[in-house]
């Protein structure tokens, strides 16, 4: 029996429950290898394999591969499908971010990259390891920091946190204690490295949970939610360290955030989820070009009720405002509805106090994206 038919046979004994409750109860948040390694039958694993085996990579630049996955939850009319037949390719040292409104079904898929869930269908590869024939090798070199700061010890201090994930992690500490030092200095947390963490701000844990994330030489790691509850400013720091391990260190990240301005900021690239589907696969950059929709903002004193109300019914309008300065409405058209809009604002004999175009950001982007999958 292969790894996978093993994995799948046990873990139908539970998956009638709610699997994803009894592993949450048996993984702590930030995993760690030799944890998730635990989950694999003893005699599934080959133990003289440490690290990828080369002849079974398929391409040196992808670090994740995902083909097919599935995952159903349930049965009968009450089933959902979480997961429905995704497939994608993650390149080495570039940082994909996850983005998709709630119940689209970006935690099974975490999770099923991460072996928390075990899929109906579908291959994982991770540096060109089957994750389901060879579990350990395969997560030789992944980590993952779910759900934000909560799982370093809190009454070890920061730089016991990194000896300690980087022991189980599989890795003597001692032999990286050079790069816990870099660690400890790039994230600002060289002079709190004999603090308990307990003792330190939000800001800081997330930043010792992270570097614990990278304390055992991780080279893909998943983060969900890395910079939830930080200030501003922290919030950069965490950013900015993120870009310079990706550039510099060729570190892989897929990265999870309701934030968007996080995710605009630090993703080379989006995945878009939305009913278990992928329904963006793209680069920011596209992303945020992927139509000639503007948006207009139109400053006026003759914006009475009698043509707002006009505009509303030919226009897609997006918030209408006003004040001592006039009246304040905001469009989304493309070229050809612009040209009518002024049209109709000359022939009200509207002047126009203010015209500025509103480039979407990537929160536009995404409301456009799954708002038209669900009108669909
Ligand atoms: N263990 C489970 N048993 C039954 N249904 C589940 C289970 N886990 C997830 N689901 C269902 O699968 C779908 C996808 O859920 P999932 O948690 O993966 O979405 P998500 O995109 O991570 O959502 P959120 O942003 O709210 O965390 C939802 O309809 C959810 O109710």
């Amino acid at each position: 029996m292969t790894a996978r038919e093993n994995s799948r046979s046990r873990s139908d004994e539970v998956a009638g429950g709610s699997l994803n409750d009894q592993l949450g109860e048996k993984y702590p948040s930030r995993l760690s290898v030799a944890e998730v390694a635990s989950f694999e039958d003893a005699e599934t694993v080959d133990k003289d394999t440490t690290r990828v085996n080369t002849s079974t990579v398929d391409s040196p630049d992808i670090a994740v591969s995902v083909t097919g996955l599935s995952k159903r939850f349930g049965e009968g009319a009450e089933a959902v499908t979480a997961v429905n037949d995704v497939s994608f390719d993650i390149e080495t040292g570039s940082i994909v971010g996850l983005l998709g409104p709630n119940g689209a079904g970006k935690t099974t898929l975490i999770k099923s990259i991460l072996g928390m869930v075990l899929p109906d269908s579908g291959t994982v590869r991770i540096q060109g390891v089957d994750l389901y024939d060879r579990p350990r090798e395969a997560y030789a070199s992944v980590d993952a920091m779910l759900e934000g700061a909560r799982n370093d010890y809190w009454r070890l201090t920061v730089r016991e946190n990194l000896r300690y994930f980087a022991t189980i992690s599989g890795v003597d500490p001692d032999s990286v204690s050079d790069r816990h030092e870099r660690l400890l200095t790039q994230l600002g947390l060289a002079e709190k490295a004999d603090v308990p963490v307990r003792e330190l701000s939000r800001g800081m844990k997330q930043k010792v949970s992270l570097a614990s994330v990278l304390a055992g030489g991780a080279e893909v790691v998943f983060l969900d939610e890395p910079t939830l509850g930080l200030d501003i400013e922290s919030s950069r720091t965490l950013q900015r360290e993120l870009r310079r391990l990706v550039e510099e260190e060729a570190l892989t990240v897929i990265l999870s955030s309701h934030d968007m301005d996080v995710v605009e900021t630090v993703c080379d690239r989006v995945l878009i989820m939305s009913d278990g589907e992928i329904i963006a696969d793209d680069t920011v950059d596209a992303l945020l070009h992927r139509s000639d929709r503007h948006c207009i903002r139109i400053t006026s004193r003759d914006l009475d009720e009698t043509i707002v109300s006009t505009l509303q019914n030919r226009f897609d309008t997006i918030r209408t405002e006003s004040g001592n300065y006039g009246t304040q409405i905001e469009v989304t058209t493309d070229s050809d509805g612009l040209y009518d809009l002024l049209g109709r604002l000359r022939s009200e004999d509207v002047t126009l106090e203010r015209v500025r175009t509103v480039e979407p950001d990537l929160e536009d982007v995404f409301v456009d994206l799954t708002s038209e999958r669900r009108d669909r």
